[in-house]
């Protein structure tokens, strides 16, 4: 099982693009697709999905394109898009058994399918309640049962732990770990606890470009040696972090702890760290942009 994107660039209209020459094979396991606001994620998922062509480049499952013959990947794909929405005055069973009828499922299978996906997303209880009635945690849970409901070998998710609370965050990455199986899940976010703990590979876009595809380890290894802990006095710190890439703050009654990305030591009271994800993906997304600039 591999899908397969080569050199795919999308071009809306005006000069803006969604994506540029972008390249990347995905194989079975879970990729979180990372990058922050209009890195060209959702377009990425659209294409894949076959809501939208591409104007440049080639998407193959299985080596057959699909941006010729969409039906080949349409069959066997579940999607749940970032801006997915319920008919709230049925209940999860009759909006679910709506959805599988207009995909033309057969009825008895797809009523058990349901029943089956109620259980698995612990929305049994609360099938028949009135879907206007459910928390966002539960809303996303209904949108994953509509995007498993034919049994996908490509599941694709957009963004789907926003708005969540912590509680319901935690949930949803463990249902999406249980889920991935023998199949490839693309869970896009801009959010990087949410892959942390389940993907098995990552990729991170920025301005419709891929700027690295790599294991998690492989990232936190490319930011080994570029992460410092630098205690600051508070009344200097408004100052000095305006020249650094800064991860994350402390405020404590000695001063601000802070960690910072960088080549070399920013301080000679700084002292390296070991990276974490989050610091990974910061050093990537600087490092291009650096690039990109020089
Ligand atoms: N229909 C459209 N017409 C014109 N430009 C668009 C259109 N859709 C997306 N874009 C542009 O393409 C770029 C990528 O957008 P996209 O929505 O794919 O990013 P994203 O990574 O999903 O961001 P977000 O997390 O904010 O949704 C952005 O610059 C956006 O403004």
């Amino acid at each position: 099982m591999k899908l397969t994107i080569e050199n795919v660039s999308k071009k809306y209209k005006g000069d803006s693009y969604g994506l540029r020459d972008l390249s990347l094979q995905i194989n079975t396991g879970v990729l979180g697709l990372l990058g922050p606001n209009g890195a060209g994620k959702s377009t990425l998922m659209r294409i894949l999905s076959t809501i939208t062509q591409p104007t440049a480049g080639k998407v193959s499952w299985n080596d057959i394109d699909i941006t010729k013959d969409p039906n080949t990947v349409r069959g066997i794909l579940g999607y749940l898009p970032q801006d997915f929405g319920v008919y709230p005055h049925l209940n999860a069973v009759e909006f679910l058994e709506y959805l599988a009828a207009i995909r033309g499922l057969d009825h008895k299978i797809a009523k058990k399918r349901i029943d089956e996906l109620l259980f698995l997303l612990n929305l049994h209880e609360v099938r028949k309640k009135p879907l206007h009635s459910f928390s966002g945690g539960m809303k996303q849970r209904v949108g994953i049962a509509q995007a498993l409901l034919n049994d996908p070998k490509l599941l694709i998710v957009d963004e789907p732990t926003v708005g969540l609370d912590p509680e319901e965050r935690i949930r949803f990455r463990n249902l999406l770990a249980e889920l991935s199986g023998d199949r490839i899940v693309i869970l896009s976010t801009h959010i990087v606890s949410d892959v942390e703990a389940t993907a098995t590979d990552i990729a991170i876009v920025n301005q419709g470009r891929l700027v690295i595809h790599a294991a998690p380890s492989e990232l936190l290894a490319a930011a080994e040696g570029k992460v410092w802990e630098w205690l600051i006095p508070s009344d200097t710190w408004m100052e000095v972090r305006k020249q650094l890439l800064i991860s994350s703050t402390i405020q404590s009654s000695e001063g601000v702890r802070m960690k910072v990305i960088a080549d070399i030591q920013p301080s000679a009271e700084s002292h390296l760290v070991t990276p974490t994800l989050e610091d990974a993906y910061l050093y990537c997304i600087s490092a291009k942009k650096q690039e990109a600039t020089a």
